[in-house]
């Protein structure tokens, strides 16, 4: 793809390319490029437009939800809902199902998406993103109901995250492979800057929140005990640590340079019933499909994220991602 190419561009590109394609795609990947930006501008103003600090309300994660994850929900929801490219669509800062308006037509697509993802770096001005994931409404699906979102990640049409750290990116997959895109802010379009991401197959560089380390699984226990033995231990080799606290931030660094993240299950968990933290349909499938597309691998442990059946709107797995050799020792780890 030329230097300089735009999205708006490059999806048209990708869409002359695939059959049958009627341009509704390429509609609806520019009205969520839209959503982004208006997100990103306000991220961007902070403080100067009241954009920190909490909401007062939760969400039914029983977070509590920041003033911009409330803000960055109506923005996309706003954003995507006019056009007649969607059916319906999910987010982690609502409840049930969103259904387009009846005054608006409704299409053939649904979306899931974390309209803020890294909610705890807001108020410390710390990069955040957004993450979507688009998929198809089983056929004819009038009022579309929780069930039609239950689909396994492997049915994912696209799925991309927006960063919103020192510069803007927009990061995207539509199953050929994975491009990154900076928002120039002059001309206020996202440019192409990273084409073809690929993610190195090793790495010495790994992200978990190690404060939930006595509460982790023995598989998991074991290999970060060996990178933290480095190289006096069994891996030979000393590796580096990294937590941002941000899965964005996290996954566009491993697609930059490499590296494994974890938010694997544990006990504190289980002692709730949670099936993990991060939530299956709006972070880990469009991140799977995301690092899967750039070479890499994204498990729960001992099964690929992709492969799941998801059960419900907001269920919560373990994520383990990024760089395949890693990943695929991870796994052996909690198969053997
Ligand atoms: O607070 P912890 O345990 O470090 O968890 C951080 C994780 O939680 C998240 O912030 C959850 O996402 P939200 O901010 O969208 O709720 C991830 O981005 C991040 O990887
Ligand atoms: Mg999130
Ligand atoms: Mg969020």
């Amino acid at each position: 793809m030329e230097h300089g190419t735009t999205i708006t561009q490059f999806i048209s590109e990708e869409q002359r390319r695939s059959a049958g394609a009627t341009g509704e795609f390429t509609a609806l990947l520019n009205d969520i490029v839209t959503a982004c930006k208006m997100i990103s501008n306000q991220v961007n103003h902070g403080a100067l437009v009241g954009a920190l600090g909490s909401a007062g309300s939760e969400n039914v994660q029983g977070e509590t939800q920041k003033k911009l994850d409330v803000l960055s929900n109506e923005i996309f929801i706003q954003c995507n809902e006019w056009a007649g490219h969607l059916a319906a669509m999910a987010s982690e800062e609502m409840d049930d199902v969103y259904q387009i308006p009846s005054e608006y037509p409704r299409g053939k697509y649904l979306i899931t998406f974390d309209p803020l993802d890294g909610s705890s770096n807001i108020d410390v001005n710390v990069s955040v993103g957004t993450i979507f994931s688009i998929l198809r409404c089983p056929g004819g699906a009038e009022q579309p109901g929780v069930r039609d979102f239950l689909q396994a990640g492997t049915q994912q049409v696209a799925a991309g995250y927006a960063l919103y750290g020192p510069s803007t990116m927009l990061v995207l997959t539509t199953g050929n492979g994975v491009n990154g895109f900076t928002l120039d802010q002059n001309i206020g379009e996202f440019i192409i800057t990273h084409p073809s991401m690929s993610i190195p197959a090793d790495t010495r560089e790994f992200a978990i929140n190690a404060s939930n380390m006595r509460f982790w699984e023995s598989p998991v226990k074991r290999y970060v005990d060996e990178c933290l033995a480095g190289k006096e231990g069994p891996r030979g080799e000393d590796f580096n640590m990294r937590w941002i606290a941000s899965m964005v931030a996290e996954v566009h660094r491993i697609l930059t340079r490499g590296g494994v993240f974890l938010y694997p299950l544990d006990s504190k968990m289980k002692d709730k019933g949670q099936g993990g933290k991060l939530r299956l349909l709006y972070e880990a499938n469009p991140m799977s499909f995301i690092v899967e597309q750039a070479g890499g691998g994204s498990i729960t442990g001992a099964e690929r994220i992709m492969d799941l059946q998801p059960e419900s709107l907001h269920q919560r797995v373990p994520v383990i991602l990024g760089s395949r050799n890693e990943v695929e020792r991870i796994q052996r780890y909690h198969t053997e």
